[in-house]
């Protein structure tokens, strides 16, 4: 059976990577198969701190959706023109469908604000300074979850150097689209409450960034699937001491194909469940806001191309977005993606953007995607 209609999802051990030429080769080659063929997978023995990760999951977690109503209210993702903050349960749609879950969204990098100027473009302001919880509130959080953020992030920016490797391209090509040091990636942390009105914890759909780490930080809980080429959903269940690796539209286009971005989604614990399921994904998505990642803006190899090729085409999946990479530079698509999984933090913030997404006014169900 073809890689492509996976079953279950590969295991690569970063080890490999960095310990001698050859097993890097190994771990290169295995990575190419993955790239094209499954667009996910799971990364061991990374350099990441387990003694951060066991804190973040076990303590901070737990807490930070544990404050009160009010203090949560009080880091709305309303306030904030760069859709960073705090997500209510069922304020946010995929698909145009209500996602069941509450969540805190976090960027890189930004302390203070940095005013638009006359003429610059909106969606340079979707880069920002993020909202924490205050000292008083949850204590520590802000600084160790800015620790594990640089960390994810530095192993992400070493991963991109191998996946570019792995595409028979010189090493450093994909950091040409993040140049600038004016940036944020995003990171959330996510509560799926057990099965709300439906089991929608997150709808179908593909990442925008060119690469995701995804932490999931309840081991007792499914719900992460992906689809093969057939279309199938396949458990991506927690493995622990892994992150879960998958590939973004941006990748996508930019390898004209080669890379799959694979469309996956979230179910609820269901209703016997006794506890909810948290996870934490970071997004190494702050390209520079200016560059396109369309198909012309890499030469391929050839040989890579015919891979491609002999995988096939990718059949409709029910994910549709982020069409937009194909005319737009990267931080106009990032804007029209944040606008349309919050519509209300834009229309307060983009009302020109809000109007000519949603002309009929405010999204209900099955509007939006
Ligand atoms: O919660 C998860 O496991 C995945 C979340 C996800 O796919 C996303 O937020 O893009
Ligand atoms: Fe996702």
């Amino acid at each position: 059976m073809s890689s492509a209609n996976f079953q279950s999802i590969p295991t690569l051990d970063y080890s490999l990577a960095t310990s001698n030429p050859e097993s890097r080769l190994k771990f290169i080659s295995q990575l190419r198969t993955v790239l094209v063929n499954v667009g996910f997978l799971y990364l061991s023995n990374t350099p990441v701190d387990k003694g951060l990760i066991y804190k973040l999951k076990h303590d901070y977690v737990p807490r930070l959706f544990g404050l009160p109503q009010g203090d949560k209210d009080q880091i709305s993702m309303a306030n904030s023109p760069h859709f960073l903050g705090y997500s209510r349960m069922g304020m946010e749609l995929t698909k145009g469908e209500v996602d069941w879950r509450e969540q805190f969204d976090f960027g890189t990098g930004f302390e203070g604000e940095r005013p638009l100027k006359e003429g610059d473009p909106e969606y340079w302001n979707v880069y920002g300074p993020s909202q924490y919880p205050s000292e008083d509130q949850l204590p520590g959080f802000k600084a160790l979850f800015e620790a594990y953020l640089a960390q994810v992030s530095a192993l992400a920016s070493d991963f991109l150097r191998l996946v570019s490797d792995a595409l028979g391209l010189p090493p450093d090509t994909l950091d040409q689209f993040y140049r600038t040091n004016d940036r944020m990636h995003l990171s959330k942390i996510i509560k799926y409450p057990v099965q709300q009105e439906s089991r929608q914890g997150v709808g179908a759909h593909y990442d925008g960034a060119m690469l995701t780490f995804l932490l999931q930080a309840s081991e007792e809980h499914r719900g992460l699937q992906a689809q093969n080429l057939r279309g199938e959903w396949i458990d991506v269940p927690p493995k622990s001491d892994t992150f879960v690796i998958n590939f973004g539209r941006s990748l996508e286009f930019v390898t004209q194909g080669v890379v799959r971005a694979t469309s996956h989604r979230v179910l609820a614990p269901p209703l016997d469940s006794k506890t909810p399921r948290y996870s934490i994904p970071f997004f190494y998505s702050g390209m520079d806001l200016e560059v396109r990642v369309d198909g012309s803006a890499l030469k391929m190899p050839p040989e890579i191309l015919k891979l491609r090729d002999e995988r096939g085409v990718l059949p409709e999946t029910e994910s549709i977005n982020y069409p937009e990479y194909a005319h737009d530079v990267a931080g106009k698509v990032y804007l029209l993606g944040r606008a349309k999984s919050h519509p209300d933090v834009a229309e307060r913030h983009y009302p020109d953007v809000f109007k000519e997404l949603f002309p009929n006014g405010m999204p209900l169900h099955g509007v939006a995607y």
